[in-house]
């Protein structure tokens, strides 16, 4: 069973204003609500794909409520541990090009973070647990790296999806799958891509530290996968980009459901290519009909 964990999940308040002015009067032209986290994300893009799995995560008030009512009606199972206070609101601001706002979310204490471990202690061997998005502020540091010993305890494969401090403390549990994009893997080694040639370099010293699978994102211009065995670069299908949150996502949730269904792993990327496109060029989260559809425009070639 796959199991995802959003320790801070959000309602993603899509907006689209045209010609937005800063420091005044600004009017939506369209809005649109999604339950979002990097994790959720993953469990919708899963169950779309047909693979069951259940949502892990702290949810709370009347933000958490309608992650709940959500998942429900797209018949996702969740378990998520109640909390205090409302779960946060993220803004995505489109208007020409994508600007992010992501609340800070609801404290957690003490005993909501152990009855989270509870369910974590409570996987079985060959369970598969993606641990995305951000560490809420108020959970200490070391919450992720306290997660993933007692995951890989169990023999549980895991899965990292994050940024920033949470992603370096993750890489030294040695996960069976991340996926930064370009510009998380240059802060994870405290630099700036500037090439592919950048990403084949950083990508690859992310396996020598121990990472089994590793699939770096460059949203349009393509994504490489690397392992001990193979380097792999895909071209990104073309298309318009209509909502690009949660591609990244996407691709977690893609490689999974093909990896998970006996594909070899070159068949596992470029179906998370797929998938990644699909929802860039949706509205919502991509459809397995639109991830079909994109397959056959994924070339993925041996570097
Ligand atoms: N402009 C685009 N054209 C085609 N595909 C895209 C585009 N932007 C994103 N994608 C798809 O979404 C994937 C993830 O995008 P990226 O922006 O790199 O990740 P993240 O959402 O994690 O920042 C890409 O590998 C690609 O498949
Ligand atoms: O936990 P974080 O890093 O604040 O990210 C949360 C945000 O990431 C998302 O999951 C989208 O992530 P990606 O665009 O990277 O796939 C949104 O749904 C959510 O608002």
């Amino acid at each position: 069973m796959i199991y995802t964990c959003t320790l801070n999940p959000s309602v993603d308040y899509v907006m689209k204003v045209d010609d937005f002015r800063i420091g005044e009067l600004n009017r939506a032209t369209h809005t649109v609500i999604f339950p979002g986290g990097k994790g959720i994300n993953v469990s919708r893009v899963l169950k779309r794909l047909g693979v069951d799995n259940t949502a892990f995560g702290f949810v709370g008030g009347f933000t958490g409520a309608f992650i709940e009512q959500e998942l429900s009606r797209e018949n996702i199972r969740f378990d998520f541990v109640k909390v205090l206070g409302d779960t946060r609101i993220n803004i995505k601001l489109k208007s020409g090009e994508e600007t992010e706002i992501n609340g800070q979310g609801p404290t957690i204490s003490p005993e909501f973070a152990d009855e989270l471990m509870g369910k974590i202690q409570s996987l079985q061997p060959d369970d598969v647990l993606v641990l995305a998005g951000s560490i809420p502020s108020s959970l200490p540091s070391g919450f992720y790296g306290k997660i993933v010993k007692t995951a890989k305890e169990a023999n549980v494969k895991v899965v990292v999806d994050t940024s920033g401090p949470a992603l370096k403390q993750l890489i030294e549990a040695k996960p069976f799958l991340v996926k930064p994009n370009h510009k998380e893997l240059g802060e994870l080694f405290d630099t700036v891509l500037h090439s592919k040639a950048d990403a084949i370099v950083y990508g690859r010293r992310l396996v020598e530290l121990g990472v089994e699978n590793v699939i770096v994102s460059m949203a349009g211009d393509g994504a490489f996968f690397f392992n001990k065995e193979v380097t792999l670069f895909a071209e990104a299908p073309k298309g318009v980009v209509r909502n690009s949150v949660g591609a990244g996502d996407s691709m977690v949730a893609g490689f999974l459901a093909a990896y998970t269904s006996g594909k070899s792993v070159e068949k596992a990327f470029a179906y998370s290519v797929a998938t990644g496109s699909a929802t860039a060029f949706s509205e919502d989260l991509c459809t397995k009909e639109n991830v079909e559809q994109l397959l056959h425009e994924v070339k993925v070639t041996r570097v």
